[in-house]
């Protein structure tokens, strides 16, 4: 070999050299994100349970615990999130909030916005996560199982009997399942019957994508920015359940809209 396939060797081998150290630097940046993502809500769910149980009672006010425990997550990640239409959340009554789901991270802007007195509804998996699944029943959350189906619309039937009596707000995520598609799934009716049953409004909230600072399958986790917009409520007074249909479809097209609109009109991906 002469000297300049030599140098064509040795140029080759410290490109691809450098790539493999950016990629797996990259998937080791986002490993360690994602752990201290896990680890950060195991740390102080398993603090509430064994140090406060003593004191706490299963309540929605301990929601508010879950709230700053997470709230400095997103510093560390470098994620500013900025949410418009807050104002729309200015209600003493309460309302069924229903929301897209792309990842884990939801849990972040779910927490930068969940009212007091709000519980999320959740898969009763998390309920069986030890000290996760306890801080989460302290906190009001709301179980189901979502191979029981029956089971579940008595659970949400019987929430919506409490929900004015309780004065509490819950959380749905009508999607029913994290989705990574480019636009929503469907929605499941369950948020909608709840709202209808309890005659309380229905507010949509929609978070951005999250492409542009973190995917899973490239493993790609960095600094970035996040939009919610909580858009106005609509009400449910005087619906019966032979308006669900159409009240979920016109809440799924304004989410979906509204979706496209933060994500810049691009052709989105989460
Ligand atoms: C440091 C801090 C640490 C923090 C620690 C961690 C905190 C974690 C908190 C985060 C929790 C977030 C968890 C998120 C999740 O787990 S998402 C998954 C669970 N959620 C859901 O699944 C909600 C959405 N699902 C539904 O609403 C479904 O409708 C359900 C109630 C489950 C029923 O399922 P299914 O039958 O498949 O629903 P369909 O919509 O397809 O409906 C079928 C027909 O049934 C009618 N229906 C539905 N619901 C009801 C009802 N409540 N009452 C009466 N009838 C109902 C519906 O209308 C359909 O009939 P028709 O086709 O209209 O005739
Ligand atoms: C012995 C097991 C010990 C395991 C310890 C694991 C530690 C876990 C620590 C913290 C858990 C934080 C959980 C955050 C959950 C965020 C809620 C969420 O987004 O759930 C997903 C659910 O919406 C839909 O589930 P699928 O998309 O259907 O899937």
């Amino acid at each position: 070999m002469d000297l300049f396939q030599w140098s064509l060797l040795l140029f080759s081998i410290l490109v691809i050299g450098i790539s493999l150290l950016y990629r797996w630097s990259t998937a080791f940046n986002f490993h360690c994100k994602m752990a201290l993502f896990f680890g950060w809500c195991a740390f102080w769910t398993a603090n509430m349970s064994i140090f406060l149980s003593p004191i706490l009672r299963r309540n929605p006010d301990n929601m508010k615990l879950l709230r700053t425990f997470i709230w400095p997550l997103k510093r560390f990640y470098g994620i500013k999130i900025a949410v418009q239409g807050s104002e729309n959340l200015n209600m003493k009554e309460p309302y069924v909030m229903v929301c897209n789901h792309q990842t884990y991270l939801d849990l972040l802007g779910m927490m930068e916005i969940i009212p007091d007195r709000c519980v999320p509804v959740a898969k009763r998996e998390l309920l069986y996560l030890g000290l996760v699944g306890h801080a989460c029943w302290l906190s009001g959350m709301i179980f189901i199982d979502r191979r029981k189906k029956d089971e579940a619309r008595e659970i949400l039937r019987q929430a919506a009997q409490t929900m004015w009596h309780e004065n509490m707000r819950i959380w749905v995520y009508p999607e029913g399942t994290r989705n990574k598609g480019k636009t929503l799934l469907p929605f499941k009716r369950g948020a909608f019957h709840l709202a209808v049953q309890a005659q309380v409004p229905i507010i949509p909230v929609v978070i951005s994508s999250y492409r542009d600072f973190y995917c899973s399958k490239e493993k790609r986790f960095t600094a970035g920015n996040l939009k919610i917009r909580i858009l106005p409520k609509v009400d449910t007074k005087d619906l019966g359940p032979e308006d669900i249909p159409a009240l979920t479809d016109s809440i799924h097209k304004r989410m979906q809209d509204t979706y496209k609109e933060i994500c810049g009109g691009k052709d989105v991906k989460p």
